[in-house]
């Protein structure tokens, strides 16, 4: 199969969906790799390791789009990049369809083969997003006791405080992989920490492993409303996987919070889960200010720590890509019903339930499809 990877164009997105050892490991299986060039650059890998690995460059864009069988990237398409797509083309990304309607309908009016990253399962888990989850989860702390400094519109507040000095009281809404990551590195920092979920069986995991170290709750808007006027910071990382987030923070409970709070809501590549956050905002100007309180709300956070980030998503798309690419999509997708949840759309029709479900469209089983 000819893979074509695709030089990332979001605003400071400087991740690349194959390291040059995954394009080795794609070349000896006897794949043809066509790699944009440069397009390894902001992850720290020049062209000339993607050729040591057996990649070809290609200078066009165009070029690489009208002969790659396969397309693979790291972020959904934007605008510019619809027109490049032609039926029956495979791209597999993450691509985040159910907060995205031009997106979804420019895939299905080029009749592409969309296999999302997100969507992909095996044994009830997330193989795909978890690498990024754990990036994201780690990073929405470091970025929030940022923006919690005076300089930056916050609080003025520690994290961790002093001795003879309150800590800062970090809130975590879905304590999934984005969730037990951020715990994680506000335990480090020396924060209260309170995780809120809707799952008793997630809430014991997190009290065992994180023993009287955080605080667990039940989710309900009136624990939420509660916790969110203490917080703060308050991270959103909820997740129904391949659906729209719930709006589970409501813009009254956000004027409960002090000013100079933070809110950093990593769930918002599928729309997000605080009313106040109506948009993503980008690496470049990542934060506004509403009711006092700073909201952060980029939805590509991974993008800033590219080089781990590129390195940790490789290890875990490299199996399914070879799968993909030996196999072909169909009959890998038959050999594993896990990826076969990854694929949101084929030939203009939609076929994951959440992303038919957000436009209001007709959904088609992945099973019809695959006979
Ligand atoms: N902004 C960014 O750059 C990135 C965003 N993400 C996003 O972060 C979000 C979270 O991802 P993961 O942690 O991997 O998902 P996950 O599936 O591991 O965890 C989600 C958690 O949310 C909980 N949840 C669902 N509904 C809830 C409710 N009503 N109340 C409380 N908890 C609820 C679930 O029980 C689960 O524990 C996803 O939208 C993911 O795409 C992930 C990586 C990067
Ligand atoms: C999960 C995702 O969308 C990201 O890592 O950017």
């Amino acid at each position: 199969m000819i893979i074509g990877v695709a030089k990332e164009i979001k605003n400071n997105e400087n991740r690349v969906a194959l390291t040059p050892a995954g394009t080795a490991t794609l070349v000896k299986a006897g794949q043809r790799v066509l790699f944009e060039h440069s397009a390894g650059i902001g992850s720290g890998f020049s062209d000339e390791s993607y050729i040591k690995a057996g990649a070809e460059i290609v200078t066009d864009k165009k070029e690489l789009f009208d002969k790659a069988e396969m397309i693979m990237k790291v972020k959904e398409p934007l605008a510019p990049e619809y027109d490049l797509f032609h039926g029956g083309q495979i791209l597999f990304t993450y691509l985040h369809l159910a907060p995205e309607p031009a997106l979804t309908k420019a895939l299905l009016a080029k009749k592409v083969i969309g296999i999302a990253y997100e969507t992909i399962e095996r044994n009830h888990s997330l193989p795909l997003l978890i690498p990024m989850s754990e990036v994201a989860g780690r990073m929405a702390v470091q970025v929030g006791a940022h923006w919690l400094e005076k300089t930056f519109s916050g609080k003025g507040i520690l994290l961790g405080g002093v001795p003879g000095v309150e800590s800062a009281q970090v809130v975590i809404i879905g304590g999934g992989v984005v969730g037990t990551h951020a715990a994680k590195m506000a335990i480090g920092m020396g924060a209260r920490v309170a995780i809120i979920d809707k799952s008793s069986e997630r809430l014991a995991y997190l009290d065992d492993i994180f023993g009287g170290r955080v605080t667990t709750i039940m989710s309900n808007s009136y624990n939420i409303a509660d916790w969110v006027k203490q917080a703060d910071l308050l991270i959103g990382a909820v997740l129904l996987p391949g659906a729209k987030a719930p709006k589970l923070v409501s813009e009254e409970m956000v004027k409960t919070m002090e000013p100079g709070s933070v809110i950093v809501d990593v769930a918002i590549d599928q729309g997000g889960s605080i009313e106040t956050i109506d948009r993503a905002t980008t690496h470049s100007d990542p934060t506004y200010v509403k009711y006092g309180v700073v909201h952060y709300s980029v939805a590509n956070m991974p993008g800033a720590v590219a080089r781990t980030s590129t390195l940790a998503l490789t290890n875990a798309t490299i199996e399914y890509a070879l799968q993909i690419a030996s196999k072909g999509w169909k009959e890998a997708l038959r050999a594993d019903s896990g990826l076969a949840k990854g694929l949101n759309v084929f030939e203009g029709k939609v076929t994951f339930p959440g992303v038919a479900e957000a436009h209001n469209l007709p959904y088609t089983p992945v099973a019809e499809i695959l006979g």
